[in-house]
């Protein structure tokens, strides 16, 4: 995790969730942007809205590589336009030019293990988890990617300690602490 300070700030989204395929992300966003009274943008959604195509039909016409590019587009646009909440798709602080593009944002990576992970997901459309043995590629592709995840955020919670509620009340906790710091005296 970084160790710069916060973050935010009013030309920024409030907070971007960043995590592996089933951490809450998009579930969780939701219900912290309405607890918070902002906005919520799912870049996953956005992706779909903007090219007219599910993401399991990019992935398999235009291709990883193709999905990757417009995602960190949309990402890019999503950081510098949107003001509230913003959930990032699974993979998208795989590209390089996504990590740099959070730097000094309020970045909080919702944490999960791959046992409460994959059974989230297990028989949902992810593509990545479309052959093959699905539970050993979730594994396998959390354990590359979680220091990744690390690496960009400023704030880590557990994200399979509680319901979604109880996820969303930790964040707010921690947005809290950044906002009125605990005094010491
Ligand atoms: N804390 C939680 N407790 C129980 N179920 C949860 C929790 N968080 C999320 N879920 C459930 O897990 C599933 C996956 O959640 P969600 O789609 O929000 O994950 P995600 O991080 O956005 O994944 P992706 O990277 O694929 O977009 C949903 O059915 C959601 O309701
Ligand atoms: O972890 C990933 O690479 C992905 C996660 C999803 O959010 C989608 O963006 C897509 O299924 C790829
Ligand atoms: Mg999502």
């Amino acid at each position: 995790m970084t160790s710069q300070p916060v973050t935010g700030g009013p030309d920024r989204p409030v907070a971007v969730l960043v995590g592996f395929m089933g951490a809450g992300k998009s579930t969780v966003g939701r219900i912290l942007a309405d607890r918070l009274g902002v906005d919520f943008v799912d870049t996953d959604a956005e992706i779909v809205t903007r090219t007219g195509q599910s993401i399991p039909e990019i992935f398999t016409g235009a291709g990883p590589t193709r999905f990757r590019q417009i995602e960190c587009d949309v990402v890019t646009d999503v950081l510098q336009n949107h003001r509230g909440v913003v959930a990032l798709g699974g993979g998208a602080v795989t590209t390089e030019a996504v990590r740099d593009a959070l730097d000094g944002y309020r970045v909080v990576h919702l944490k999960i293990g791959a046992e409460d992970g994959f059974s989230r997901v297990s028989g949902s459309d992810r593509p990545l988890l479309a052959d093959g043995d699905p539970a050993a590629r979730y594994r396998e592709l959390l354990t590359e990617r979680a220091e990744i995840y690390s690496g960009v955020a400023t704030i880590e919670v557990d994200a399979a300690d509680g319901d979604v509620q109880d996820v969303a009340d930790v964040i707010i906790a921690a947005i809290a602490r950044e906002l009125v710091p605990e005094r010491t005296t």
